[in-house]
């Protein structure tokens, strides 16, 4: 078992006792709402006369079922399923005393974004959410995992979780990202090399040079990813970085209570002799802009690289390849540059940041997008729209020919009516290419960069962003 980990740290701190199953009982420092998962869990408390125990420690948005238009959004919603979904957790919220972001607070977006960027999301806490993608918290050194409707139901109900500790696997990133090359080509590459159920029982520690290098928003994208190479959670340890992005935030503490609470986040930090489960050593010198060529996410190779051939796979890995050519209508040998494209979709809690909007901008400044691909930029966040308009990037994007939408999760998952017709396919930052994933059960899903996608919309097929000159 590891000791001296952030992940062993933060956990023996929250942990309140063990159960006779096995598992440990976690207090919980933040817990993170949407309307998907949030309405048996009130069910199920309303059933037994339960009332929320810490309803400040709970905050909510809504994301997966809103609109992404103006226009749309008036209510009531002209999807009735999506209306009274939203009218629960309007309901839930108010009767608990929970703060919810709603579509006039000027807060309203994917909570995977939200929590970060008001400051919500602290090193050094536990954090769930009823969403599998919550590993992005651990971005700031906290221990952040998704969590089913029973323990939502637990944690409203007493602000704690049953939970099973997992090993942990320092994932080591050496060398150094190349120009055009992001935090979003790093994991691709992780998760290639690892396998998406390679950290199946494990959290990842990412750590090593390049990890330390990126800033907050590409920290937020690699952790993000964490539960597609099969990893319960991912964290990386707080450090000058992470302080820096969350001082003066919303949520943030100030003063004495800062220097407080930096005090335990220092303290939390892996140690320099931890012992960890495994450890693996992942080089990033030498990576190119990464492209999915198949169905899941380890199915993925650099944009010049040959799709790799069924030979190159056994057992089920091959059976699995052999489907993802099928569906995708790729040849093994061939490389992905050049590959058409309908759609493009710039967004989502992996890449639907400010800094992701910039990377993006940066290629798709002075060009136009394709007349055959639908191009949507749809932000994280209410806060990220707001922050793209006013330093004129929304400009370049609807210039471009990108419709410029308001934020939710939108076609990551069309859930929302934002989805893909037949066999179209999708140049997309989200963090799923599995079959039917964006709304059409024969849609093609390929995983990529912000700037990356930006580029296939001006090219109206895959391409290499670095031919653009884009920074990623
Ligand atoms: C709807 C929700 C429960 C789901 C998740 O858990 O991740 C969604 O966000 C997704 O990305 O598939
Ligand atoms: S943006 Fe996509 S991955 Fe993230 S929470 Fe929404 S649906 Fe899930």
């Amino acid at each position: 078992m590891s000791s001296g980990t952030l992940y062993d740290k933060v956990w023996e701190r929250h942990k309140v006792g063990e159960l006779p199953n096995g598992e440990d009982q976690l207090f919980v420092g933040l817990h993170l709402m949407h309307e998907v998962t949030s309405p048996q869990a009130f069910g199920m408390l309303r059933e037994r006369d339960l009332d929320v125990a810490f309803p400040e420690r709970t905050f909510a948005t809504t994301d997966h079922i809103i609109p992404t238009t103006p226009e749309e959004r008036e209510r009531p919603f002209a999807d009735e399923q999506a209306e009274t979904m939203l009218q629960a957790l309007e309901r839930n919220t108010e009767e608990a005393g929970i703060e919810f972001f709603d579509l006039d607070s000027g807060k309203q977006g994917i909570a995977h974004v939200v929590g970060p960027e008001l400051g919500l999301t602290q090193p050094g806490q536990t954090i769930v959410c009823g969403d599998s993608h919550t590993s992005t918290h651990g971005a700031f050194g906290a221990v952040a995992m998704g969590i089913g409707t029973s323990q939502i139901r637990d944690v409203l109900a007493t602000g704690c979780i049953a939970a099973e500790k997992m090993d942990v696997r320092r994932v080591e990133v050496t060398g150094e990202l190349g120009d055009g090359v992001g935090a979003k080509d790093l994991i691709l590459h992780i998760i290639g090399e690892l396998g998406v159920d390679g950290g199946v029982g494990h959290v990842y520690e990412y750590a090593g040079e390049a990890i330390e290098r990126l800033d907050m928003e590409g920290r937020l994208a690699v952790c993000n990813m964490s539960i597609e190479g099969g990893a319960r959670a991912g964290y990386i340890n707080p450090d000058q970085t992470t302080y820096e992005y969350l001082r003066g935030r919303e949520y943030a503490p100030e003063g004495e209570e800062w220097d407080r609470l930096m005090e335990y986040w220092e303290s939390v930090a892996s140690e320099p002799d931890a012992k960890y489960d495994d450890v693996v050593t992942v080089d990033a010198d030498d990576l190119e802009p990464m492209v999915t060529w198949g169905v899941n996410p380890g199915q993925v190779v650099g944009v010049t690289e040959p799709v790799p051939g069924p030979d190159e796979f056994a057992g089920k890995d091959r059976d699995n390849a052999e489907k993802a050519y099928e569906h995708m209508g790729v040849e093994p040998g061939e490389t992905m540059e050049g590959y058409d494209v309908d759609v493009a979709f710039l967004g989502t809690c992996t890449n639907g940041r400010v800094s992701d909007f910039r990377e993006a901008a940066a290629v798709l400044e002075g060009e136009t997008v394709d007349p055959d691909v639908r191009a949507l930029a749809v932000p994280g966040s209410e806060t990220v729209r707001k922050q793209c308009e006013a330093e004129g990037i929304a400009e370049v994007f609807e210039e471009a020919g990108f419709q410029w939408r308001r934020a939710g999760c939108s076609m990551c998952l069309a859930m929302n009516g934002d989805a893909l017709e037949g066999d179209e396919v999708c140049a997309s930052s989200s963090n799923r290419n599995f079959v039917g994933r964006q709304g059409s059960k024969d849609g093609r899903t390929v995983l990529m960069s912000p700037a990356m996608v930006a580029a296939a919309a001006v090219e109206g097929e895959i391409a290499d962003a670095r031919a653009f000159g884009g920074d990623a």
